[in-house]
């Protein structure tokens, strides 16, 4: 492109942000120098170097047309103690700044600002505000609002550096008072340096810097308006952060939240809105990275090449609240560890060596901490079983701001404290064919497993063979196929209540998988070997929208019989889940029925249920339905055929597409007054729901807690 059609194009893109022509040309001028006449580069993002180049210079004159009529009106001391710290006096302007602020030139726009890769008008929107009570949709991808640095590429490695590009004067704009000099990037914004003594630097090749005096009482702010952010830097390394709002509300009823508030508050927005899902992640480090990234850009042009970043200086977060004005919140994050002396707890304490003190007069709460357990949560995000499956499992809420509560994510059910549950090799050792080899299911191989218990519930395709599987939901849905037991004394009554004892509401007799397991010599691709291998199947945990919380969906189609996963949990002996129940609402126990009378399981301690509320797989995220649940639960065994201890594993009762929500029939009979379990109303939307139809419902059911 011809020169004069790039000058006229820039022109164009500024007067449509309504800058006047002659405001337009010296800066632009200007910023060909210092960008080598690169025009892609000036031309980048609808000529964003310059339209922030213009504002600086604006900001610069009116900081200088401030600072001359201060001068004018005397008294240097007066006027260098106000220079000091530019936090100290943000949080509320005074009535002569705001009649000094009236004679500011007037500006077209407010500085524009990166969000999420556009260029937007800060004046669009407001700046979000850290505890803020307005804190509204337009915030969304700018928690915090920074000024913005070109980041360093191969190409420019030094974007984002506090340098002055060779050939241009030592001394800028706000110095000799030439408004139409570039801006360092560390005094981009409002630019409103108010320490005029720092000096220039050069460097080994002879240009020149602004480093020290930047880092000497350097403030970077956002820009001017309802909010703004700051940055300060000394030469010793300390950086603040100072972030003031003026909130709409305004009055004098406004309290400033502790310290754990506001970190809450913020930790759920960034949870929530910016999906900021790192266990590490805390708001305090958050300040503290800031702070760190600040000044290794403002320490950068200085840093002799080999000087690794360890040697910068290390940060520590000192987490301050502002006494003076409920209205203005300061975050500061000392660049001296020495500066903020910490008690046993590690809080830092606010007394006279600790450094604090220097921080206007602040208030000092204890440093962040996240509980071990929101750190649980908030990290289970993406994956809900923290990479204990061989598929992540993540949840999403589209419904409310609800997250799950936490649990511990376990593949396989674990005995909690008495239950008696033994797998030995001498117990197994007769139970499967030690003389196979391979895969048992395939048809070469004359394997006596398939012939003792009546030929493999799998299919070569890994689904349960479809007369087992039929066999199975027909059982589990009418009552008069299936086969009941009734105990003399049973467990379940005994530990519900021991003095006046009820009769044995019987135990279903259900069909069960047998898999090859160890004892037998097949190899791990053996295909009677499923639950065994754990869950495969892509599953996303969701909130239902119809009051039954959170509930489990699958991502992709399934065949109908085939395995989603077991039903893991703590395995709890009877009397331990009726205690267990009686101080603490459980939410899914699942009985594991059994012979209990029998000789083999006699004995309390074999008399087991399976609870996942507090340690469990993915199962306990899935909700009940009567009747037609698309899952059906069936017995396995794998170590061992005891029949006090099995597995359950959940198949598919047909076809089910992505995105369909997966359910199974917890058994329960919603008139039960002393089920165990935390008792609900049922919404499963089922036609043949027990719920609704409780009273001409029998109770002779299949009979789980
Ligand atoms: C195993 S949990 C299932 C996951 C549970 N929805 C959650 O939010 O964690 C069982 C609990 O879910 C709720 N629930 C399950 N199925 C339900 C249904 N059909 N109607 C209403 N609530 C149901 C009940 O509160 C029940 O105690």
């Amino acid at each position: 492109m011809a020169p004069n059609a790039h000058i006229k194009k820039a022109i164009t893109a500024m007067k449509a942000l309504g800058i006047e022509e002659a405001q337009i040309k010296p800066v632009l001028k200007n910023l060909l120098t210092l960008y080598d006449k690169k025009w892609d580069l000036i031309a980048e993002d609808n000529y964003r170097a310059l339209a922030d180049a213009i504002f600086e210079a604006q900001e610069t004159q009116a900081v200088e047309e401030k600072k001359g009529k201060e001068k004018k009106a005397n008294d240097e001391a007066e006027g260098s103690a106000a220079e000091v710290d530019r936090g100290k006096r943000k949080a509320h302007e005074t009535v002569e700044d705001d009649e000094d602020a009236l004679d500011e030139p007037e500006r077209p726009l407010k500085r524009l600002r990166r969000r999420g890769g556009e260029v937007v008008s800060a004046s669009a929107s407001n700046s979000p505000s850290l505890g803020s009570p307005c804190l509204n949709e337009t915030t969304t991808h700018d928690p915090v609002s920074l000024p913005f640095h070109p980041i360093p590429t191969e190409n420019d490695p030094d974007a984002g550096a506090l340098v002055i590009p060779k050939g241009e004067p030592s001394t800028d704009s706000l110095e000799n008072g030439n408004s139409s000099a570039p801006m360092p990037e560390a005094e981009e914004t409002n630019g409103r340096v108010e320490e005029p003594h720092g000096s220039t630097a050069a460097t080994d090749d002879g240009a020149t810097t602004t480093i020290e005096r930047a880092s000497e009482h350097t403030v970077a702010t956002t820009p001017e308006g309802i909010s703004a952010l700051e940055l300060a830097s000394s030469a010793t390394g300390e950086v603040k952060i100072n972030l003031s709002f003026a909130p709409a509300t305004g009055g004098s009823s406004l309290h400033a939240p502790s310290m754990d508030e506001l970190r809450r508050a913020m930790e759920d927005v960034c949870l929530r809105q910016y999906k900021i899902l790192d266990p590490n992640f805390s708001v305090s480090r958050f300040l503290n990275d800031i702070a760190s990234s600040y000044l290794e850009l403002a320490t950068k042009a200085e840093q002799p090449a080999n000087q690794s970043p360890e040697n910068l200086p290390s940060l520590t977060t000192n987490v301050d609240v502002l006494k003076k004005s409920a209205a203005a919140m300061a975050f500061t994050a000392e660049g001296r560890n020495d500066l903020a002396a910490k008690d046993r707890n590690g809080h830092v304490r606010d007394d006279e060596n600790s450094g604090a003190g220097e921080s206007m007069g602040l208030v000092v709460v204890p440093e962040c901490h996240i509980s071990a357990d929101e750190l649980r949560m908030i990290s289970s995000v993406s994956d809900i079983t923290f990479g204990k499956e061989t598929v992540e499992i993540p949840w999403v809420n589209e419904v409310n701001t609800k997250v799950p509560s936490p649990f511990r994510y376990m593949t396989q059910s674990l005995v909690y404290l008495d239950a008696e549950v033994k797998f030995s090799l001498g117990n197994i050792k007769d139970q499967c064919c030690s003389s196979c080899c391979g895969d048992c299911l395939s048809p070469a191989m004359a394997c006596s497993c398939a012939t003792a218990i009546g030929g493999f519930a799998y299919t070569k395709d890994g689904l349960l063979q479809k007369d087992f599987l039929e066999e199975c939901i027909s059982e589990a849905r009418n009552p008069q196929k299936q086969v009941v037991q009734y105990c003399k004394e049973c467990p379940l009554e005994i530990a519900k209540n021991e003095e006046t004892l009820e009769p044995c509401k019987g135990h279903l007799k259900r069909k069960a998988i047998r898999e090859c397991w160890i004892s037998c010599g097949c190899t791990k691709k053996c295909g009677n070997q499923v639950v065994q291998h754990g869950l495969h199947t892509k599953l996303q945990v969701f909130f239902t929208s119809n009051g039954r919380g959170w509930g489990l969906r699958t991502l992709e189609k399934l065949p109908k019989g085939a395995f989603v996963c077991e039903l893991a949990g703590e395995i709890l002996t009877i009397s331990e889940l009726v205690q267990r129940s009686s101080s603490e609402k459980l939410t899914s126990p699942v009985i594991l029925d059994a012979h209990w009378d029998s000789e083999e399981v006699s004995g309390v301690k074999r008399a087991l249920c399976l609870d996942g509320t507090h340690y469990g797989n993915i199962s306990r995220f899935i909700n009940h339905r009567c009747v037609d649940a698309n899952l059906i639960e069936i017995p396995v065994h794998v170590e061992n055929m005891d029949l006090h201890y099995y597995h359950l594993g959940l198949f598919t009762t047909r076809d089910i597409e992505a995105m369909e929500e997966l359910t199974w029939d917890y058994g329960v009979e919603f008139n039960d007054q002393v089920y165990p379990t935390r008792p609900f109303h049922c919404r499963c939307g089922s036609e043949v729901c027990r719920n609704v139809k409780r009273s001409s419902k029998s109770k002779k059911s299949k009979k789980r807690a």
